[in-house]
């Protein structure tokens, strides 16, 4: 564990916004970060596909002295380096990035790691040991990213649920991708722990409230899971 993360072992992706200056519009990223953070968010995401290195570092830092006294966890979507430099809590990558195991080796046994998986044969090729989390996606058409799949749907998602539990049981599973507070009950019925989102937060007039919201919707909906189990 690095002497400054706040990342203890236990990782909550209830609420976790995904935010960078392409998603921000007008508002400065670490203000909206701040505002989430204050209103539940539980991990925040820097992606930031534009920037530069010294700005995405820098940007990285002042989120981190934002977030840290609030105990939530920042991960910084693709960059390693950047993560490093920044003293992050961790990194989420993709299939096209960077490979996991070079990433682990890299960030050390402490950080965390988060990949996503968007079909079963890369649930059944990734290696659990080495990550904290997955993201399953895109579940639901969005503006935010251009993604090369079609939506999965709330079926695939259970789908994919499942197939990570069997693979990895007991690793924390968030989905990605046109997830609402109308949705995210949802998508934590369809088998995951958390729902990772830009625009339901970053476009909302109220981002606190809006991560409030989303807290409010994933809780029910996961206190109804258990009380079935
Ligand atoms: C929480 C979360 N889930 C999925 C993604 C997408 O990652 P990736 O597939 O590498 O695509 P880019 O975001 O890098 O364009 C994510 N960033 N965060
Ligand atoms: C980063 C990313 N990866 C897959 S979809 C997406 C963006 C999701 O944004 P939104 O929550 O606004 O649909
Ligand atoms: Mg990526």
């Amino acid at each position: 564990m690095t002497s400054d993360s706040v990342y203890s072992g236990f990782l909550d992706l209830r609420v976790y916004f995904v935010i960078g200056p392409g998603h921000a519009g007008d508002r400065p990223v670490v203000d909206l970060a701040g505002q989430a953070a204050e209103g539940g968010a539980t991990a925040v995401q820097l992606r930031d596909k534009a920037g530069d290195t010294a700005a995405l570092v820098a940007r990285a830092r002042a989120l981190k002295a934002v977030l840290s006294p609030l105990g939530v966890p920042l991960i910084v979507n693709d960059r390693v380096d950047v993560a490093l430099a920044a003293e992050a809590d961790g990194v989420h990558i993709g299939q096209r990035d960077m490979a996991a195991a070079d990433a682990r080796r890299l960030l050390g046994p402490d950080r965390i790691l988060g990949l996503t998986v968007q079909s079963a044969a890369e649930i059944a090729a990734m290696d659990p040991d080495i990550l904290d989390y997955v993201s399953i996606g895109g579940v639901f058409a969005t503006a935010s990213k251009q993604n090369p799949h079609p939506p999965i749907g709330l079926d695939g998602l259970a789908r994919l649920a499942v197939a990570a539990a069997e693979k990895a049981p007991g690793l924390p599973v968030c989905a990605i991708a046109g997830i609402t507070a109308e949705t995210a009950g949802a998508v934590i019925a369809a088998g995951c722990d958390g729902v990772a989102v830009v625009s339901a937060i970053a476009a909302a007039p109220d981002p606190a409230a809006a991560a409030r919201g989303l807290g409010a919707a994933v809780d029910r909906a996961l206190g109804q899971r258990r009380a079935r189990a």
